[in-house]
């Protein structure tokens, strides 16, 4: 079913654009305090109550965002069948007019609208925190829905995600490392980083530690500080996929993987935490033909709903929840043995183990 609480007259268009509408259930409101357009978009919840994030970010119009929510709450489906989690998808977004500055107070105030649209879905979807959202502002989510996780961990929350997730994209690197050379050891590797947030960040220090050889890049150049501590090389956003390297790392934001970029991309492989990396879906065979392996963002980033879904149940095992995490990097084995063995390429494969899961419920 697909509920539209507010039905403007170019809806049909902005759905025709994203591929393979199904989603049960999209709301779009009008944050009563806030006055922002908030989105949540319910893909699946097939598996389970559908869990994703909520991303506040600027579009050019909340159309842009409800493409974005459509798209990453889908993906979610996916990510959350590829972890294992009895999990369905959902994504919500707050439109933020580009140009605008969100202040405090506005901000406090879009995170209550959000608790009430979130609540107003009966328990369909569980948000969390995304880009442009934090543990600290879930708390105020949950000032008006029980449907959020990731609160601070003085707040009785389970803190945020971002460790979990930069310790799969770090299992993931292994793995691709290991179908590239037979080595999952990153001791002498080049890798380029770009986007150093709060996944970005961490998987940028464990790699270091790990003796990885670090080229990284940020459009915040206040991010400048940690590359020089972790005595990493700086380059221009604009010229990080040019570098010469063994692996990409995509940890900014999604559609990074455009064909000039896959086209110019001088790495044998590329494995990141941003969401929806590829800029469109043929990007999966682009990257194939240059004999590039791309390990698929939606099964490579799935730590922190892993953590997420595990530590927010009441009898959390945090050792159980680690070595699901890492497993992730078996899933990403295997992947590419699917791949490899039947020639398509490691989209179709994750997709194709995803959709077994998820069809198996
Ligand atoms: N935080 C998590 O646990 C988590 C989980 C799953 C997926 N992800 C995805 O991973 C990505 C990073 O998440 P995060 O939590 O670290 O976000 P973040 O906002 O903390 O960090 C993103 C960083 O990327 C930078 N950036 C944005 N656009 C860029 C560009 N074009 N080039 C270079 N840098 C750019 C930003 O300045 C910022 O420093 C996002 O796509 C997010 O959806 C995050």
């Amino acid at each position: 079913m697909t509920l539209i609480d507010t039905a403007p007259a170019s809806l049909p268009d902005v759905a025709a654009s994203v591929p393979d509408f199904d989603h049960e259930r999209v709301l779009v409101v009008t944050g009563r305090r806030s006055g922002l357009t908030i989105i949540v978009a319910v893909h699946s919840t097939r598996l389970g109550q559908a869990l994703g994030g909520c991303r506040v970010w600027q579009y050019d119009d909340w159309q842009d965002a409800l493409a974005d929510a459509l798209r990453l709450s889908a993906a979610m489906t996916l990510k959350n069948a590829a972890a294992g989690l009895a999990r369905g998808g959902g994504k919500a977004v707050i439109h933020v007019p580009r140009g605008t500055v969100l202040t405090e107070e506005g901000r406090h105030a879009a995170m209550l609208d959000l608790g009430d649209a979130v609540e107003s879905l009966d328990g369909a979807y569980m948000t969390a925190e995304d880009v442009g959202t934090s543990a600290e502002l879930m708390a105020i989510v949950a000032l008006r829905t029980a449907h959020v996780c990731g609160l601070p961990p003085e707040q009785g929350g389970v803190g945020e995600p971002a460790d979990a997730t930069a310790s799969g994209v770090f299992a993931a690197i292994g793995s691709t490392l290991d179908a590239l050379d037979g080595s999952r050891d990153v001791a002498g590797r080049h890798i380029v980083i770009s986007g150093l947030g709060q996944v970005g960040g961490r998987l940028a220090r464990a790699l270091t530690a790990g003796g990885a050889r670090l080229t990284v890049t940020d459009v915040d150049t206040s991010k400048k500080a940690l590359a020089a501590e972790l005595g990493a090389h700086w380059v221009e956003p604009a010229d990080a996929h040019t570098v010469n390297a063994d692996l990409f790392v995509p940890c900014g934001l999604g559609g990074a993987l455009s064909s000039r970029v896959i086209d110019e991309l001088r790495v044998r492989g590329v494995v990141g935490a941003a969401n929806n990396q590829l800029a469109s879906r043929d990007g999966a065979r682009r990257l194939a033909d240059r004999g590039i392996l791309w390990a698929p963002d939606f099964v490579v980033n799935g730590g922190g709903v892993i953590y997420l879904d595990g530590a927010s149940t009441g009898d959390a095992d945090l050792d159980a929840i680690e070595l699901r995490v890492l497993a992730i990097g078996d899933t990403v084995t295997e992947i590419f043995r699917e791949s490899a063995a039947d020639g398509t390429t490691t989209l179709e494969a994750a997709e194709r183990i995803a959709e077994a899961r998820l069809h198996a419920a």
